[in-house]
């Protein structure tokens, strides 16, 4: 595979292709079975099959949430990791945290993602590695990676280096995304995400009416709320421009090796959690964990 990250010429490893980077990071998860290319048969899941109703603590969930921005990722990724007690490791908080820093790649970083264009594949392998490198070290097992991959090129390099069991690809109407993306809201202090839109749209065109309520924060956070500078009208529709020339090929990707869950989001959280616990067949789990806590 053709060397695809580039350090400076200082660095040491400058010669290390980015699947031997990641591999370097993935390699007590790895099984030599699985770092040679899938030859999984093009199968693609319907919801409620080939997941194993076994206790989650059994299983090594390594997952990828897919979709357009807005549609929730990181809302349903967290919520599932802490349910799984696994990280989430979301590739727009790394270059978020990298933005925050005084760095030179934070000034390069900061015209990309305020553009709404997507990092180059270098930068954001070099930022997952270091992220699945310092888990490694804390032994972690297990994640879900939202907003990872994003380009043909990140999903053949992660296939190549680690078996992903399952890519859930949440859907929902652009009407909503944009409406979403300009409702999002985080606090300044605690970083909790909150969503201010108010969300009621009509059945049209074969389309279902949906409405979701507003996902409001604690009154402690309330004043210190901030808004992403790329979730301007402008740039979501940029990112929703560039999700659908990069991104969306990600979905045939994985379908075609059998991989991919589609799941149409039927309105807010209150509706659209329990659903994705049934068809991810952890429903049970839930309930063991409340009934146990
Ligand atoms: N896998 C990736 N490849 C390239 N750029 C990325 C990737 N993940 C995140 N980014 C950059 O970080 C920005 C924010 O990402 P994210 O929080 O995932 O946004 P969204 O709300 O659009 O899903 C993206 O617009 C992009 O510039």
């Amino acid at each position: 595979m053709a060397a695809l990250i580039r350090y400076s010429k200082s660095s040491a490893v400058s010669s290390l292709s980015s699947t031997s980077l990641l591999r370097r990071c993935f390699s007590s998860t790895v099984s030599s079975e699985l770092a040679s290319p899938s030859t999984a048969s093009p199968s693609p899941f319907t919801l409620n099959h080939n997941l194993p109703r076994k206790d989650p603590k059994d299983r090594n969930v390594q997952w990828v949430f897919l979709g357009c921005p807005g549609v929730g990722k990181g809302t349903y990724a967290s919520r599932l990791c802490n349910l799984l007690g696994i990280p989430h490791i979301a590739t727009g908080d790394l270059v978020r945290e990298e933005l925050a820093s005084s760095t030179p790649l934070s000034r390069q970083l900061s015209d990309i993602v305020n553009q709404g264009k997507l990092v180059s594949d270098e930068i954001i392998i070099n930022l997952l590695s270091k992220r699945l490198q310092a888990g490694e070290a804390k032994g972690e097992s297990g994640f879900i990676l939202d907003g990872f991959p994003r380009t043909i090129r990140q999903a053949e390099i992660l296939e190549e280096v680690i078996d992903i069991d399952m890519v859930v690809n949440l859907k929902l109407r652009e009407d909503v995304l944009l409406e979403k993306c300009l409702g999002r809201r985080i606090c300044g202090q605690c970083g909790k995400n909150f969503n201010i839109a108010s969300i009621n749209v009509k059945g049209e065109n074969g389309n279902p009416g949906m409405s979701m309520p507003p996902l409001l924060p604690p009154t402690h956070c309330m004043t210190k709320l901030i808004t992403r500078a790329d979730d301007t009208e402008a740039v979501v529709k940029e990112r929703l421009r560039v999700y659908y020339e990069k991104s969306q090929p990600v979905e045939e990707f994985y379908r075609s090796r059998g991989k991919l869950m589609e799941f149409n989001l039927p309105g807010g959280i209150s509706e659209s959690w329990p659903k994705l616990l049934q068809v991810l067949n952890l429903d049970d789990f839930e309930e063991k964990l409340s009934a146990a806590a």
